[in-house]
């Protein structure tokens, strides 16, 4: 690191940026290629539908036709992200020194002991707690919804620990203050130090405590659980709880305890009569108990799985927080997520690596990337709203937005100072905190309605995506941060059920969004740029690619089992244009991951994933959504599973997919592979005796793709012996499912 004056240092930006001009120019030819091949495409379609030409059965082309629409509406929305792609570089080096930078709050949330294993919990908090980042700056809060005394103990266990943790990194400038993940190193992977006898001494009584910590919780784990459902039930009501652990260790060594942070564990009121919002609503209860206690200018949000894998993520964003030019407008700096869990094949493609690697960089040239719900530094500002903040506004109207605490309406006001030194705070301090988090308190306030300006967003289960939205629309930006290495591991579902899952929340969230009045094609028009909107819309309308999906995967095989051309002959000029479409899209994406870094594997599962979460999560997604607008209810947030299967990961590694315990939702897929199955035959039989090469060959080669693709399912149908393959009984259905198929297939196009 360089050693700068301060003058100097005050002089030098903190950061640069710059838009990546060859891919931006390389995208936008592309754009205007693929664009023309599109319309012609469309023009085709069009005009035999209008003029009356096609010479295949009306529904049939109607359905081509309108899935051939949704792909190139949804491809021309993308384009946006492809239009100016932009990298940034920081330099924390040249940051104003530690007394002026400003204090930070870290928030945490977990829901689940079972499903999120506490000790992990806890190396999240380790790891935030230790942030290089100076101490009495630094506050970490830990939502737990489920109310558990488990976690409140662990974090007291955590505490302790960290008393002799965080020195230690200090002290030997530890580069991973994850303790699990450091301390599963071996010394000697620390030449720079384990030469010395006493660093020795040191990591082996380090090493030994945090085992200690690490029994003491997992054992009082296994002593409270296990309680046949019953955490379940207090995870939905249970009274609020506040904690501020440091006050509790009075007795340990007072020298280390003015070096440490702050730590507050809160668990908000539930009552089963309140809706209590998911995860945004406990970050609204974090960010008023916060309000009240340290008050920070800056938020870190992390889930209870996302450790800081590099202590200097607080400094890098402070590179843009403190950029006196753009400072103002700037809401929050997004890191990438990054996963610790993924294998290098990555076969359910759990590591996003297109979001991360050409999406939020493309974003990046615009106003910003989306907020991704962890790993983001925002200012407490933005989610408090601007018009609110000012200094004439009446506070009785300040009581109506932001409910009848005058302490936290004080707090507004406090123009960022630290409430409560690093000490003991009053009791009357945690009654207000236990009011603030009480589930009555937001009732008749603005705090999560969509577009008010107070805080995480309701009614949606992607309160990331809401969040970003509406800070865009009121005119903040965000700036994208990618250092090379990763500022926060997680980890990712590595099983196709959890993927599945976790995808079909994504989608049914993204398209309630995309179905409501806060639609960002039209509400975000008025709002946001054209690019940016676009990008918005691409996001949440993205699920509705499940519908050409589902449809390429069945109607052109049901006429190919007919013997009706969908497509142009092989030998007319227009079926140029359609091959054309087809590689073209096929290229731009392999170009875009061989560029990014990834391989020719990578593209081949990301489109493969691609395709299985349209055709199984976006479809189901798809359905909660229209239910949910039949009946109004509100769509759960089902919780992604955090435990590891050690029977599982075997197979997770060597590459193989394991398809048992995701049967239902399955089912979509298992039935479009059998018809292609089925259709494949079919069609090389026409092709051979009736020598129909010339009409089918464009649907023949449909069906061979999907199968190519979807080889995995076939091979997994086929060996019911092996572990991971499909069960018969699903096999069973979907055949069923294609049997009705090919009979409406009949029935209709023939
Ligand atoms: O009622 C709830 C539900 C969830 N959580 C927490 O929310 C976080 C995210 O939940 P998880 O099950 O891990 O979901 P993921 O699909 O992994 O999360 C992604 O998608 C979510 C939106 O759907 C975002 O909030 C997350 O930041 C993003 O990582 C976890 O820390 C949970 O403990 C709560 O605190 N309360
Ligand atoms: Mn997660």
């Amino acid at each position: 690191m360089e050693v700068l004056g301060r003058e100097e240092r005050s002089r030098l930006p903190y950061h640069v940026s710059q838009v990546q001009q060859p891919r931006a120019t390389i995208n936008r030819l592309h754009a205007l290629f693929h664009s023309m091949a599109i319309l012609a495409l469309l023009y085709y379609r069009a005009s035999r539908l209008f003029g009356g030409t096609q010479n295949s059965p009306m529904s049939a082309w109607l359905i081509v036709f309108a899935s051939e629409i949704v792909f190139s509406f949804l491809w021309i929305l993308g384009t946006a992200f492809r239009w100016r792609p932009m990298s940034r570089t920081v330099f924390p080096e040249r940051l104003p020194p530690d007394e002026e930078l400003p204090a930070i709050d870290v928030f945490i949330c977990t829901a689940n002991p079972e499903k999120e294993p506490t000790v992990e919990v806890m190396n999240t908090v380790l790891s935030a707690m230790s942030l290089d980042y100076p101490p009495e700056k630094l506050s970490v809060y830990l939502s737990d919804d489920a109310g558990s005394p488990i976690t409140l103990y662990a974090m007291e266990e955590a505490y302790s620990f960290a008393m002799s943790w965080i020195p230690f990194c200090r002290k030997y400038g530890v580069e991973t203050r994850c303790p699990e993940v450091y301390l599963s190193s071996s010394a000697h992977d620390h030449p720079q130090h384990s030469t010395t006898e006493f660093f020795m001494e040191e990591w082996d009584k380090i090493k030994s405590l945090y085992q200690l910590f690490k029994e003491r919780v997992e054992k009082r784990a296994s002593e409270s659980d296990g309680t046949g459902g019953r955490s379940i039930i207090l995870s939905r009501d249970h009274p609020p709880l506040i904690k501020v652990i440091n006050g509790t260790r009075m007795d340990a060594p007072g020298v280390e305890q003015a070096k440490m942070p702050l730590l507050v564990y809160v668990a908000r009121e539930k009552r089963p009569l309140y809706p209590h919002h998911f995860k945004a609503g406990a970050l609204n209860v974090l960010l008023r108990v916060s309000g009240i206690i340290s008050n920070a200018p800056c938020i870190l949000v992390l889930d209870c799985d996302m450790y800081c894998n590099d202590p200097t993520s607080a400094r890098q964003a402070m590179c843009f927080h403190l950029d006196p030019q753009n400072s103002h407008s700037l809401a929050f700096v997004q890191f990438p997520q990054s996963f610790h869990n993924i294998s290098c094949n990555d076969i359910y493609d759990g590591g996003m690596q297109w979001v991360f690697k050409v999406l939020w960089p493309g974003l990046n040239g615009l106003k910003g990337p989306m907020l991704s719900g962890t790993g983001f530094y925002i200012k407490r500002e933005a989610l408090y709203g601007r018009s609110t903040m000012r200094q004439d506004i009446d506070v009785l109207k300040l009581r109506l937005y932001f409910g009848l605490s005058n302490e936290f309406i004080a707090s507004l006001r406090q123009n960022y100072k630290y409430i409560i030194d690093n000490g003991v705070p009053t009791d009357a301090l945690l009654e207000e905190a236990v009011f603030l988090a009480s589930c009555a308190y937001e009732k008749e306030t603005i705090w999560g309605e969509q577009a008010s300006p107070i805080g995480f967003m309701y009614h949606s289960v992607v309160e990331d995506y809401t969040t970003g939205f509406h800070l865009h629309c009121k005119g903040w930006t965000s700036v994208y941060c990618h250092p090379s290495k990763p500022s926060f591991l997680g980890s990712s579902p590595i099983n196709l059920n959890d993927t599945i899952v976790q995808n079909k929340r994504w989608g049914s969230g993204l398209l309630q969004v995309g179905f409501s009045r806060f639609c960002p094609l039209t509400y975000g028009l008025l709002r946001m740029p054209i690019l940016q909107c676009m990008c918005y819309g691409y996001v949440a309308l993205l699920p509705l690619s499940s519908f050409p999906i589902l449809c390429y995967g069945i109607i052109p095989q049901l006429c190919l089992l007919n013997g009706i051309s969908l497509y142009p002959k092989v030998s007319n000029p227009w079926f140029l244009v359609f091959s054309l479409v087809y590689l073209s899209s096929l290229f731009r994406h392999l170009f875009e991951v061989l560029s990014t870094g990834g391989s020719f594997g990578r593209w081949w599962i990301e489109q493969r994933m691609w395709m299985t979460r349209s055709a199984t999560s976006y479809f189901f997604a798809f359905l909660s959504t229209i239910m949910k607008f039949i009946s109004a209810s509100e769509v759960d947030f089902e919780l992604t599973n955090k435990v590891i299967d050690t029977k599982k990961i075997e197979r997770y590694k060597a590459g193989k997919y394991d398809f048992e315990s995701a049967t239902l939702l399955l089912l979509p897929l298992t039935t479009i592979v059998i018809l292609n199955m089925v259709s494949f035959i079919g069609g090389v039989g026409r092709v051979i005796f009736l020598n129909s090469y010339n009409e089918l060959l464009g649907q023949l080669f449909l069906s061979f793709f999907i199968l190519v693709m979807g080889f995995p399912i076939v091979e997994a149908m086929v060996m019911t012996k092996e572990k991971g393959s499909i069960p018969t009984s699903t096999t069973f259905i979907s055949a069923i499912f294609s049997i009705v198929l090919v009979s409406l297939g009949f029935i209709l196009f023939t």
